[in-house]
């Protein structure tokens, strides 16, 4: 069921009658988020791609004194493309065909900040605790394959591109981190954030790899505003989120990378009550879909063997801070949510 069920939002709008639809709908979700105009020629460019796109604006009293600030921001949620058998060079560069596709897409609806979901370019291997060959997947923060890609996507569409990874820090005995890399629009390496707070539970046998992260709460100065990144498991720990308001974030991402038994019911709520906490704006990004391993894995908690971490459920979405919320993503497809 976990794996077909497609989502909450679309389960009440099947079963719920109006009006009381739309009030389920307000308790649930806040205020009714305006539709964005998306160009026939792009939904038609999602459907044959095969990813939902969807797009949503909060609305904001105008100011007499002061211009609007107004942008788009693309969350992005997939599935790999190749199975976990494939050469690792192939599943990489599939996913980076797949990524640069979407990203093209967050340009056609005037996205100006686009941000992915964690360690995107390669399946979510830190079940297995295995060096080989997963640890050949990590790579330069500064210069490596999937930066400089990034890179001529941020020139090519003017967009700044929040891009999670594995880093290998080469100057540093080869250390590897889970990092977003945050690229200007005009293709420069701002800067990064490293995740802060490692998961130990389930399958998520992260402390294996990367220690937690040394670069505090970074805040980075954008041409479309003042944007930090808050990776995974940090989202279960509010101090963690209000260093980041402190510092001055307008924008917080969340890229994540979790399934239905650990965390699904607490989803909806960490990320929309930090944007209330902390008044700012708040995007969580899950990945999509079963990865399935080549060896069977156990994580020391008395479950027989298996291959896999279970079902990334998606439901990636933005919320305010005034507590409203775009609906989810889907728990099955990829996707490309875009929200001004
Ligand atoms: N990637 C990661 O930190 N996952 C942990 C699971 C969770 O935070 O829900």
């Amino acid at each position: 069921m976990a794996e077909k069920f497609e989502s909450l939002e679309k389960s009440i709008e099947k079963h719920i009658p109006e009006p009381e639809l739309s009030e389920v709908k307000r308790i649930l979700f806040g205020k009714t988020l305006r539709k964005l105009d998306l160009t026939k020629e792009v939904l038609k460019y999602a459907e044959e791609k095969d990813f939902e796109l969807q797009g949503f604006g909060f609305d904001a009293q105008p100011e007499e004194t002061r211009p609007a600030r107004n942008i788009r921001v693309g969350i992005i949620q997939n599935q790999i493309v190749l199975p976990t058998t494939a050469p690792l060079g192939n599943q990489r560069d599939a996913l980076h065909r797949r990524i640069c596709d979407m990203i093209g897409a967050a340009s056609q609806c005037g996205v100006n900040i686009v941000c992915l979901q964690e360690a995107w370019p390669m399946p979510f291997v830190f079940c297995t605790r295995e060096k080989h060959p997963w640890c050949q997947l990590a790579e330069s923060a500064e210069d490596g394959p999937t930066t400089k890609l990034m890179q001529e996507m941020a020139v090519k569409y003017n967009m700044v591109i929040v891009s999670p990874i594995l880093e290998r820090d080469e100057d540093h005995c080869e250390i590897l981190w889970n990092t977003s890399v945050v690229i200007s629009n005009s293709g420069e390496v701002l800067g990064k954030s490293r995740k802060n707070h490692i998961p130990r539970v389930g399958d998520f046998n992260e402390s294996t790899y990367y220690m937690e992260g040394n670069t505090g709460h970074k805040v980075f100065q954008t041409q479309f505003g003042r944007i930090a990144v808050n990776i995974c498991y940090g989202r279960h720990h509010p101090l963690n989120w209000l260093m980041y308001g402190q510092n001055g974030a307008e924008i917080v991402f969340n890229p994540s990378a979790t399934v239905g038994a650990l965390s699904e019911p607490m989803w909806p709520i960490e990320a929309r009550c930090a944007a209330i906490a902390n008044s700012y704006f708040t995007c969580c990004i899950n990945r999509v879909g079963t990865e399935l391993f080549p060896n069977e894995f156990t994580s020391g908690d008395g479950k027989p063997a298996h291959k896999d971490f279970g079902h990334f459920y998606g439901s990636s979405y933005v919320a305010g801070p005034d507590g409203s919320r775009t609906p989810g993503l889907c728990r099955t497809r990829d996707g490309l949510l875009v929200t001004e």
